[in-house]
């Protein structure tokens, strides 16, 4: 069973718990608890494959949350970066963070597949007050090689559980692409270390 790590981030009041609770829960709920960061667990079954699903969804104001960017970005296996389309500053907010998620991995991932990230443009049916246009942040995903997808948490269920789908289908990718370089540098170092051992042998016979 493989196990999948994503986490949310984006500014405080995006909608982050609303975009997970519909994944998780096919539901809209209009408030939720934004003082505790929350670790949900679900076990999925995608393209056959059964899953651990893990997702963190940190409160915005929690020295965790800031951490998590602070500190190389270990934890996740993906990330879903939310911003509000009718917040301006949200998306501001996202461009930084997703900034971060690729400064963090470059530094410590070298030479490495991308990071899986989905950036989310979230309460589309405010869009009589958008302040972010869907072109800029389609523009901002393809600079930093994520995907990027309009929704509204409160309107519909298909448009996330899509994006989430995507995304764990591209994480699921990716762990293989680092366990077979894993495997490769590993096999490339035995066999490094039989070449020393008995290529010295033969010639000193
Ligand atoms: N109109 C509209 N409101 C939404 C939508 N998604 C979330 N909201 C509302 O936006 C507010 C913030 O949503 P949350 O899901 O708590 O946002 P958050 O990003 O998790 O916030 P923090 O936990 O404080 O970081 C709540 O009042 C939600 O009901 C949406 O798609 N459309």
């Amino acid at each position: 069973m493989n196990d999948i790590k994503l986490a949310l981030l984006g500014s405080q009041g995006a909608g982050k718990s609303a975009v997970l609770v519909r994944f998780l829960t096919r539901r809209f709920i209009g408030e939720y608890a934004s003082n505790a960061n929350s670790l949900y667990h679900k076990r999925l079954s995608i393209d056959g494959r059964q899953l651990n699903l893990e997702v963190f969804d940190p409160c915005s104001q929690s020295s965790e949350a800031r951490c998590i960017l602070e500190e190389p970005v270990d934890w996740a296996d993906g990330f879903v970066v939310v911003y509000n389309i009718s917040d301006r500053t949200s998306f501001i907010n996202a461009k930084n963070i997703l900034l971060q998620i690729r400064e963090s991995r470059t530094e410590n991932c070298k030479g490495e597949m991308d990071i899986p990230i989905c950036l989310v443009g979230n309460k589309q049916d405010l869009c009589h007050a958008r302040q972010v246009r869907e072109d800029e942040a389609r523009c901002l995903a393809q600079e930093n090689r994520c995907h990027f997808q309009e929704v509204s948490a409160a309107e519909s269920y298909q448009d996330i559980s899509g994006l989430f789908t995507q995304l764990i289908r591209q994480v699921m990718e990716h762990l293989k692409y680092r366990a077979d370089r894993r495997r490769y540098s590993g096999s490339k170092s035995m066999a490094k270390l039989i070449n020393n051992v008995f290529g010295k042998r033969r010639k000193s016979v």
